[in-house]
Parts: C-alpha cells; structure tokens; sequence
C-alpha cells in the first residue's frame, strides 16, 4: 500500500538519538516530501531540546512517550534509532499502529525477528526499511553511487572474475573514545551491543553486495569474537572469514578498539575503511565505504597497466546531488517506495533476513538470545574463537 497522504510525509523520531541528525534531520531538509514533526524522548529536558535544537515542532516525554507518539494520527513514518535490543519490539509496535519505518541497523537481534517484521509489513501494506545506508545488497538496490560504481567496475568484467573480497571498518584504540562513550549503547550487552551487530553490519553488507550474492548466503568458515572483559559480554572486534559460490573468498573485519601493533602494542594503527577486491585480472581498492558520500576513492589497479582513480557521487543518469550522503540517498530510495514510485534502489525483504541470519552467525550472544559464545558455537556449524 501505497501512501495517500496529501503534502509531505511526517516523521517522527523514537528516541532522540545522536544519530537523528545525519540520518534523517539533515537530509529531511533537503527532501521536499519529508517534515519531522515529532520526536518522542523519555527525558523530558533533552527531548525538549532536541526538538528545539532541530526545528521538530512536537515532543512527547516521559513514561509512554514512545507509544504516545506511535499513537499520534498525525505521524505517517517512524524513524527508530533506539539500541538494538529494542528495534523488534518499536518496530512490530510502529507497523501494528499503521506507520511504515525507517530503523535503524540491525532490523532485529536474529532473523526470525526480521522475518515476522516483514511479514507484519506485508500484512498492512507497510514499508519497513533497515537503514544501511551505505548499500544494499540487491542488484537494484544500491542507495550510494559509489559503491554501485565499484560493483560496475566489477560487472564490466574488465579486471576478469573476483577471487577474493576483503572489508574492513574498524577504529585504533587511541581514536575510540572519540566515536563511543564510556557508557555507550554499543558496549550494554543487555541493549544489544557488540561490534559484530554495531559495525560489523557494513563490511558484511558490503563484501555480500558486491560479490552478488545477496540472494544465498555465503558460508561461513571461521568467526573469531576479539576481546573484550567477559564481564561486558559483547564483542569488541569480529573476524570472519565467509566461501561465496564460484570458491570466492571473503572476510570482513570489524572493531570498536583496534589494538596497536609493535612492542607492546604501542604503535598505532590507521582506522580501517577499505573493501578491497583481488580479481583475475587486478585490484580495486575502495575507501571510506562506509561513509562514501562525505569522501571516497576507488582506486582501480590492472596488472601490468597504470592505476587509475574514481570518484562517483552521483548515479551515472545524472540521479542524485554530490552534496548528498549515503542517507539522503537512502531517504530519497524511502519515500519513493512509500508513495508508490518505484525507487532506484530498493531491498527486498529476505536480503534483509539473510544479512540476520549470517550475523547472527556471527556474533555476540545476544543476537541469538543465548547466553554464550560458545552456545553460538554450538548452535551454528561453524568454527568459531572467543580471544579475550
Ligand atoms: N546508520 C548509521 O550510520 C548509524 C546507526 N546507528 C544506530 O542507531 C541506533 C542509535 O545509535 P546512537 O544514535 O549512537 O545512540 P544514542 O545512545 O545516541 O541513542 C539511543 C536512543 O535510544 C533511546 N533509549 C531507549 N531506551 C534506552 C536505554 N535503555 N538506554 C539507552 N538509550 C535508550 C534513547 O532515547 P531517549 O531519547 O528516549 O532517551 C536514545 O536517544 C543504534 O541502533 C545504532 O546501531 C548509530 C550510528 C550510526
Ligand atoms: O552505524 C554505525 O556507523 C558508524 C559507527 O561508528 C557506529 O558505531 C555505527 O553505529
């Protein structure tokens, strides 16, 4: 079902996340179909601010904001940034109160979750969207044009076939307190933390998308959880290594607190933000995918001919702004769907549903509700390793 809804589409906000602002706040303003009319915060001084601060006409506060909001006849779509343990339970609230959804990554802790959203969804002609930005993982689903560009080069077929696939985004440990705070959502394992579910979500999508296999998943050889105090009972790091069709190689590496290298670990390492593709013919190096619309490159290096280097902000049609990020593009993708268009890019739900299931693979044991890594172990085929 399409939205009927005259004027723009109103937004309201579950949470007055510190993300709001990049993922739909900025890029609401430049989206004439888009007015965030609502926020709704449980602290009511900080709710108060945030929709000052924002220009978000409504607040609801206190015990029961949220459902409050939810409740509201006014509200058309939720956008929810609340932490992941709670993203299944606002979202089936949100679509039982007839809003589509925006939220945000991961759509659930394991996918038997994701698949009751979506079958909700499809229940009241909804549009629920799990919001990696970055890409998605279909061939018509790739919300930012540089990472369409890469799967391109790829396609061409001018490097020969993909042998093997390689995504990192992890932070040094001296830059870690810059991105996380002491008490962060990402390191609460009753919150759903863990870097695996937090920022091992992107290199997964990514080494998925452009390797085409977003429609099986890729098996999964080893999962190595990297340290963390066992008290915390979340990931710090992940490393995993996956086998796509074709004997395609792949391995992703995700971490909140890289450790130096050296004597004693005293030397620091450069943040990790690369896909890198080894094919038959050369290599492509793509960096900062993760956030490719505030900067990226594609280095593109065949063997035994000059390097070259791309930069791809806006779609090969002439679609899209280079001032817009990763999210606008993703909104711009959300409300076309909402109002019937058919986006540029677009998921379909069990892509969605897979990047659950290999995650849950994959990660700490609250994605899969058990109470240990080694009940992950155990419950999945896999060879997976605990460092602490
Ligand atoms: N797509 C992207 O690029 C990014 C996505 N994210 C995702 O967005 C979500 C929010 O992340 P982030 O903005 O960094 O987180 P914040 O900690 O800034 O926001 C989390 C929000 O959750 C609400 N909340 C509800 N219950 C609790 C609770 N028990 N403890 C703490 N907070 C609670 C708070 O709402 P209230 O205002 O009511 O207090 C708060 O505003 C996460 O799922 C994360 O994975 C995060 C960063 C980037
Ligand atoms: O989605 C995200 O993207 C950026 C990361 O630093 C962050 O932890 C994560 O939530």
């Amino acid at each position: 079902m399409s939205s009927t809804v005259p004027g723009p589409l109103r937004f309201g906000l579950l949470g007055a996340a510190r993300i709001g602002p990049d993922a739909l706040l900025t890029p609401a303003k430049s989206h004439s179909e888009v007015v965030v009319d609502a926020v709704a915060c449980r602290d009511p001084a900080r709710g108060i601010k945030y929709a000052k601060t924002h220009g978000i006409r409504r607040h609801y506060t206190g015990p029961g904001c949220y459902q409050q909001l939810l409740d509201d006849s006014e509200i058309d779509v939720v956008y929810i940034a609340l932490p992941n343990a709670l993203h299944f339970e606002w979202t089936m609230r949100a679509l039982e109160a007839g809003k589509h959804v925006l939220v945000e990554k991961p759509i659930a802790d394991a996918a038997h979750e994701a698949r009751q959203i979506f079958a909700l969804a499809k229940k009241k002609g909804l549009v629920v969207l799990e919001a990696i930005h970055f890409t998605q993982y279909t061939a018509s689903a790739r919300f930012h044009p540089a990472t369409q560009r890469v799967k391109a080069i790829i396609d061409s077929g001018e490097l020969g076939n993909v042998k093997s696939i390689v995504a990192e985004f992890a932070v040094p440990s001296i830059l870690s307190s810059l991105f996380f705070l002491k008490d962060d959502i990402r390191f609460r394992y009753d919150l759903g933390g863990g870097c695996t579910m937090d920022m091992g979500v992107y290199p997964l999508a990514a080494i998925r998308y452009l390797t085409g296999s977003e429609s099986t998943a890729p098996k999964v050889r080893t999962a190595t959880a990297l340290g963390q105090p066992a008290t915390t009972r979340i990931d710090r790091g992940m490393h995993a290594a996956f086998e796509f069709p074709s004997s395609v190689t792949g391995e992703t590496y995700a971490d909140f607190a890289m450790p130096g290298w050296g004597p004693f670990g005293l030397i620091p390492r450069m943040p990790k933000l690369s896909v890198k593709v080894a094919l038959e013919g050369g290599d492509i190096e793509y960096y900062n995918y993760p956030l490719a619309g505030s900067y990226h490159w594609i280095k593109v290096k065949p063997r035994k001919v000059r390097a070259r280097t791309e930069k791809a902000y806006k779609h090969p049609d002439g679609t899209g702004d280079a001032s817009w990020t990763t999210y606008r593009y993703q909104l711009e993708a959300f409300v076309d769907k909402v109002r019937g268009r058919t986006p540029q890019y677009w998921t379909d739900p069990q892509t969605t549903v897979l990047q659950m299931e290999l995650e849950c693979l994959r990660v700490s044991g609250r994605a899969t509700r058990l109470q240990s890594y080694e009940q992950v172990a155990n419950a999945f085929d896999v060879d997976c390793h605990f460092e602490f």
